[in-house]
């Protein structure tokens, strides 16, 4: 069932413009997993000035769409293949169906399990639905080419996480800045955005919207950052016991 306003009598891309997204999820065997706790993430990030959602998986989405109208980006981890953002065109329509206004999708050029394009996400998005596509990339090149297949949005999301080596600690504010320069349809920050600077300095290197996940929805993340800041004060007191695993 479809309960989103069609994204064509609003515009979306407007309500977000220098505005920030907040990305609420939480995979299954966390303590927040679940609709009814990512509803309730939801709900808090709008009350503290949130302008639009990063929402993943069907029932999330439609638990959250039942309740606000703001601009949500919608995604399905799905799978168990490298491509794991919305890979199929099976779930570009799930996210659709549950009232994403904008579907967001892997658009790194590697080969979806279903061997859609991501020609055939853009058609089935604006034809069936009239709502938008955003395109997930790791590199300038690669927004591009979606740009070329007609996507409405590209974002900085998948930067570090494509390649054999590990996930750099902070946010890929040079490929923002690139995609802001190479591009002409706008351009989302996200991915490692940790502090209210960094958000704000994507801004000023081009991003249209900023989307911010963990640091504002991930509580054990959020708390690990605290107790290892502890555990280096503790580590470095004289005769301090060696650390044991937690
Ligand atoms: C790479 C990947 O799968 N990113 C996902 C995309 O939806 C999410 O896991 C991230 O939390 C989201 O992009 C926001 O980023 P951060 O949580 O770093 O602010």
């Amino acid at each position: 069932m479809t309960t989103a306003l069609p994204s064509a009598s609003r515009d979306v891309i407007g309500a977000l413009r220098g505005r920030l997204v907040v990305s609420c999820q939480a995979r299954e065997g966390e303590p927040l997993h679940g609709p009814v706790h990512m509803r309730a993430m939801a709900l808090s990030a709008l009350a503290g000035g949130a302008a639009g959602l990063r929402l993943e998986g069907p029932d999330d989405i439609a638990a959250v769409r039942a309740v606000t109208d703001v601009p949500v980006i919608g995604l399905w981890k799905v799978g168990g293949s490298a491509v794991y953002i919305t890979p199929t065109m099976a779930a570009v329509h799930a996210v659709a169906d549950a009232g994403a206004d904008i579907v967001a999708v892997d658009a790194t050029g590697r080969a979806r399990p279903d061997g859609s394009t991501l020609a055939d996400v853009v058609l089935a998005v604006h034809e069936s639905y009239e709502r938008l596509v955003m395109a997930d990339v790791a590199t300038v090149e690669q927004g591009l080419a979606a740009q070329a297949a007609g996507v409405d949005l590209v974002g900085s999301t998948l930067s570090g996480y494509t390649g054999a080596g590990p996930v750099p600690l902070g946010p890929d504010l040079d490929l923002v800045a690139g995609l802001a320069a190479a591009l002409t349809v706008p351009v989302v920050a996200e991915g490692r955005i940790s502090s209210p600077s960094e958000a704000a300095e994507a801004l000023r290197r081009g991003a249209t919207t900023v989307v911010v996940g963990g640091a504002i929805t991930r509580p054990a993340s959020i708390t690990a950052r605290f107790a290892g800041a502890l555990d280096a004060v503790r580590a470095s007191r004289p005769g301090a016991e060696p650390e044991v695993a937690r």
